[in-house]
């Protein structure tokens, strides 16, 4: 699967009070690489991750699934390419709290509408591949940042969703945590081939991945309170 953008374009608000954050921008996205976007505060990072992950639409431009174009779709039609195609990892972890780690995997399969029986045993997999085989029946409070945040990457790549999308996945763990977490991504994009569009300020982040892409330059944000930036 690839992703591509193409004129891709959001703005918020209106007349003067209009913010311009992604401004005509194309990129493309290809298989088993991960893609680190980085960029000051504001840069438009985040902005970027929920366009290509159908959370929202541009105000211009495409937004293309194997040539399939995104933000044509219904909202029903997107939040069933959300489900089926994209994996999500959320900064903090998002995880469901009082939860054990394994039923966190599978409380994804059971928003997809399958019987979570058949796939007790491939989310223990899934969170021993991530080194977590000794904590499968921790509740998130009782795990460490660097834990909770593997327990959102197995749950992430659970579903073997061909986009993986990810903000700022060290924010809230060490420097030798956010190391190993950023080997991890990209060992699992390689491995799995997805693509995959990190959001980060971390340089261990931008050094394990493929490509950086400096949002500063990219983005070029216009409006109140921005000057214009990059070259
Ligand atoms: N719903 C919204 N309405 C108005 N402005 C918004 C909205 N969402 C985001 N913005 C603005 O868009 C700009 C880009 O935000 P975004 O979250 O994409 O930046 P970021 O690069 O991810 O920042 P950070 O590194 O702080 O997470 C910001 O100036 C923000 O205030």
């Amino acid at each position: 699967m690839t992703l591509e953008l193409i004129g891709v374009t959001v703005a918020f608000g209106r007349a003067e009070a209009r913010t311009t954050v992604l401004d005509d921008l194309d990129a493309t996205f290809e298989p088993g690489r991960m893609t680190a976007l980085v960029g000051p505060s504001g840069s438009g990072k985040s902005t970027l991750l929920a366009v290509a992950g159908a959370l929202l639409r541009p105000t211009a431009g495409q937004v293309l699934l194997d040539g399939e174009d995104l933000t044509e779709g219904t909202d029903a039609q997107r939040s069933a390419v959300r489900r089926e195609r994209i994996g999500y990892m959320f900064q903090s972890g998002n995880l469901l709290s009082g939860l054990p780690a394994v039923e966190q995997l599978l409380a994804a399969v059971y928003i997809n509408g399958k019987r979570p029986r058949s796939h007790r045993s491939r989310a223990e997999a899934a969170l021993s591949e991530v080194g977590l085989g000794h904590r499968l029946r921790h509740r998130p409070e009782q795990l460490s940042g660097g834990e909770r945040q593997r327990v959102a990457l197995a749950r992430a790549l659970f579903l073997s969703p061909q986009l993986l999308l990810v903000d700022e996945p060290t924010a809230a763990v060490d420097r030798s945590q956010a190391g190993e977490l950023a080997e991890l991504l990209a060992a699992r994009t390689r491995r799995d081939q997805c693509v995959t569009v990190v959001a980060t300020h971390d340089p261990a982040v931008a050094e394990a991945a493929d490509r950086v892409v400096d949002m500063a330059r990219t983005a070029r944000p216009t409006g109140p309170g921005s000057s214009r930036r990059g070259s």
